[in-house]
């Protein structure tokens, strides 16, 4: 809740201003019950019209007062419930670019999403109550008692015996309602889950023509979450009509008790009628109420989702004595690590490598056997639990995560463009890039024919995750994207897997040219067999290093792998070449 008050805070001059003129609209709303029973008493049953005409008079105008502060109220709140929504959905989204791949798992996407859009909308709602309505309910249900006690005590007892024990029905409601509407949001998430995943891979749906298992899939999450709301807001269903019941019940004892009174002339009809308003304003303050602490259970339930991704610890940027990055020399020593939700699972383990400033390191093995794994530690995106990895001699602990990050250029396995024109995305890599540049980036990863060719050049639009271009030219995009960042080390994660062996080749000849270290990660052999070293990887564990020849002579995990490949075709045109 601090959290959600520090956000607050910034608005405080807004937020008085709105609370002052609620407890002004509530001071009306308690004298006017008190007004009516005195126009009664000293001007209707005494038929003294100044009376009426005075008391009505400033009834009038306490009426007008209400009704211009309740809009400038609404003003007030609405400035400060939107713009703390805005912060937080910015907050959020910056904690979100700081989170480590670990966080990411931690927190799904769909979960990201609603916790970004639905729950800070329920805040939102929730302040903006808070400020209009929400305090002045349960306040007007005291005050009004109190008052109602001030006009005439003995009839005042029937509310003094119902409002405590309604109040408290009401909060045995609000304790489960926060754990129905938890689970709203939660079922949310999976129909949000269910969502993204089918419109990300409709193309895909459609190939398998699986749009009726989709459609049931969808169904399955969909259900639930019904089930969910229709369960939380049956609680309201039935506590309303109880309230109101007892309210009710309440209301006809006043009639009943007052009607003894007045007979015994114990009492005012102006005193009755008062008690009577107090009773029955009461009442629909109970209404308001329950309809509040839906809002608040929901509100409660979305707070302390959002709360929980501000409170994620922002990356760990190095020691505060940090180093400065040095060169693209890179050092793996005795580095094990195993991802968080798999600990008793090594990733890798006991890797232990140097590769050169300028030298094309290639990392080859089967599909599970840690390739991604070691690329990701490079640029610190996950943290080995044991040995470290430096950068020309510094510990990559030492060096600010932007420094390093700065040198590395990365394509991952998965080529991913953003909507946008081809130029954007190029200058993703480096937004100062020039013209020069672009051509040069293009030309080395071997995509700028292409790109001229086409009717509108750099401009041409990238419709969503790049569909309109084929895999071969989006990987190709990709691997110009990181050239355009001129880094120290290019980190190629099975970055060419969709080219032709030709272009593959070609390109990868460009690579060794430039001064940056690259690794380069591929299943074929004929992809990183002109590198200087070759790792060869198995299980998480290194099964050797050296360049194609000298593995090819004397290690005999590479010569199985490359007779396999042979025989498949895979490194025949990079032999013959
Ligand atoms: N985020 C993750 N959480 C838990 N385990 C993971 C995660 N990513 C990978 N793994 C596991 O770590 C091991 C190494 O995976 P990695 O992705 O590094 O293999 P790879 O050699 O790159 O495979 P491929 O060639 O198929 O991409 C695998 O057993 C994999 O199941």
């Amino acid at each position: 809740m601090r959290i959600i008050y520090s956000y607050i805070k910034i608005y405080k001059g807004s937020a008085v201003i709105a609370l002052l003129l609620m407890l002004l609209e509530l001071v009306v709303e308690l004298l006017q019950p008190l007004i009516m029973g005195i126009i009664i008493d000293r001007g209707v049953l005494k038929q003294d019209l100044s009376a009426v005409a005075g008391w009505g008079g400033l009834l009038l105008g306490l009426s007008l007062l209400a009704f211009t502060a309740g809009i400038t109220n609404s003003f007030f709140a609405a400035n400060v419930s939107q713009g703390v929504a805005r912060d937080m959905r910015e907050a959020m989204f910056k904690r979100i670019q700081y989170f480590t791949p670990a966080q990411l798992q931690k927190f799904s996407l769909s979960t990201l999403l609603t916790r970004m859009t639905s729950d800070v909308t329920q805040l939102q709602s929730l302040l903006f109550m808070a400020m209009r309505i929400m305090l002045r309910a349960p306040l007007f249900i005291l005050f009004g008692l109190v008052m109602a006690i001030l006009v005439e005590p003995s009839l005042a007892t029937v509310l003094l015996l119902a409002v405590p024990l309604l109040l408290g029905c009401m909060v045995l409601v609000m304790v489960k309602g926060v754990k129905r509407f938890r689970s709203v949001q939660t079922n949310l998430d999976q129909v949000n889950h269910r969502l993204r995943e089918n419109l990300f891979n409709m193309r895909l749906v459609k190939a398998y023509d699986r749009g009726d298992f989709e459609q049931k899939q969808f169904e399955e999450a969909n259900g639930p979450l019904q089930e969910a709301n229709t369960k939380a807001l049956r609680l309201m269903e039935v506590t309303m009509p109880m309230i109101m019941f007892g309210m009710n019940m309440s209301l006809i004892a006043i009639l009943w008790l007052g009607s003894y009174q007045l007979n015994g002339g114990e009492a005012q009809p102006g005193e009755v009628v008062s008690v009577l308003n107090y009773g029955m304003r009461i009442m629909f303050s109970f209404g308001v109420f329950s309809f509040l602490i839906m809002l608040f259970s929901r509100g409660r339930a979305s707070i302390s989702r959002i709360v929980s991704i501000l409170e994620e610890k922002p990356r760990n940027d190095g020691h505060p004595n940090s180093s400065t990055y040095q060169s693209g020399a890179v050092t793996f020593d005795h580095v094990s690590f195993s991802y968080p939700t798999r600990s008793e699972y090594p990733a890798l383990e006991d890797v232990s490598f140097t590769v050169p400033q300028g030298k094309m390191f290639g990392i080859l093995g089967e599909t599970g056997s840690g390739k991604t794994t070691l690329a990701q530690l490079i640029p610190r995106l996950y943290q080995p639990q044991k040995g470290t990895i430096s950068f020309g001699g510094v510990d990559s602990q030492d060096i600010r995560v932007e420094d390093l990050r700065d040198k590395i250029g990365v394509v991952p396995q998965e080529a991913h463009l953003f909507s946008g024109t081809i130029r954007e995305n190029l200058l993703w890599g480096n937004k100062e890039g020039t013209e020069e540049e672009l051509i040069h980036s293009t030309k080395d990863a071997g995509i700028y024919e292409f790109i001229k060719e086409l009717p509108h050049g750099f401009e041409t639009k990238i419709g969503q995750k790049g569909v309109n271009f084929s895999g071969g030219q989006k990987q190709r995009i990709c691997i110009a994207r990181a050239l355009m960042k001129q880094p120290d080390i290019l980190v190629l994660d099975d970055s060419t897997s969709a080219l032709d062996a030709k272009t593959e080749s070609d390109i990868l000849n460009k690579l060794t040219d430039l001064p940056y270290t690259v690794f380069i990660i591929a299943q074929k052999i004929s992809s990183v067999k002109e590198a200087d070293q070759l790792l060869l990887l198995h299980e998480g564990k290194i099964e050797g290093v050296g360049n194609h020849k000298e593995l090819l002579a004397n290690n005999e995990f590479y010569q199985t792998l490359y007779q396999s490949q042979q025989k498949k075709g895979e490194v025949h045109y990079v032999e013959n070449s």
